[in-house]
């Protein structure tokens, strides 16, 4: 499958490409709240689009063809960079950074005003995309990564913007479907509820290496 590349990136290389791009994808993300939430009269917002503009014609002088996809570095760490929940090269990701501990996965993390759906609260969607991030990466850490399969989800109150803890770990494994489950909080306990199976699929599972995350 395509989009699963393996290069021999270094760290110093690594840590260069995120130095190089990581502060415009946060700017982007302050953006995107200020698209929402800035109060400036017309003669401003066309000022700021002058200068947006600029920095398109900028960035567009160079671009890839495709999506980022996900990279493995040989020598040094995997790169995500274009996921839409844990991406440093996406502003559409929050972005969550999770933890991976030995039986559980979890991340503390802040959703702004672009993630909202009903007045104040998160968007259910939104809260599906980081429980199927969650669930897929404890299946991971467990060793049985896959595709989701199926992702069930509980919205039991409004989950507030702001300050949230994921969590997932997995339940049980049968054969190449993987069973796990996690939630979404606030300060007063749990908002979202997800149980998710997901599947090794059929192209993996022949290869002698698996790939450690789908994504
Ligand atoms: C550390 C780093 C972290 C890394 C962390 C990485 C985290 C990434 C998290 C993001 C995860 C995603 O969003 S993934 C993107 C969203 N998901 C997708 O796009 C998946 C699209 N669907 C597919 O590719 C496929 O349908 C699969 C892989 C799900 C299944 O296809 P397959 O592999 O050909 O399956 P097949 O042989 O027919 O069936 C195998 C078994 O699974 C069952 N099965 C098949 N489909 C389903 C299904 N949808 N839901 C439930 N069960 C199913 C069958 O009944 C069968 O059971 P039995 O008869 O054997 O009992």
């Amino acid at each position: 499958m395509s989009g699963y590349q393996v290069d021999d990136a270094t760290v110093e290389e690594i840590e260069t490409e995120r130095a190089t791009y990581e502060p415009i994808t946060e700017a982007t993300r302050r953006l995107a709240d200020l698209c929402i939430r800035s109060q400036v009269d017309a003669a401003s917002t066309a000022r700021a689009l002058e200068h947006l503009q600029a920095a398109i014609d900028v960035l567009s002088q160079d671009v890839a063809e495709g999506p980022y996809g996900l990279r493995h570095s040989r020598q040094g760490p995997t790169r995500p960079w274009g996921n839409a929940v844990v991406g440093v090269r996406n502003p559409v990701a929050p972005p969550l950074k999770v933890v991976h501990e030995t039986d559980h996965v979890w991340s503390d993390f802040e959703l702004s005003s672009a993630y909202e759906g009903p007045p104040s609260l998160v968007h259910g969607g939104v809260s599906a995309l980081i429980l199927d991030q969650l669930l897929g990466e404890a299946a991971a850490a467990a060793g049985s990564p896959g595709m989701t399969g199926t992702l069930t989800v509980r919205y039991r109150r409004g989950t507030p913007l702001g300050a949230l803890r994921a969590e997932a770990r997995v339940e049980r494994t049968e054969g190449y479907k993987t069973f796990a489950v996690g939630q979404i909080c606030d300060a007063e306990g749990v908002c979202v509820e997800a149980e998710g199976v997901f599947i090794l699929p059929r192209w993996a599972r022949s290869e002698q290496e698996q790939p450690e995350r789908f994504e």
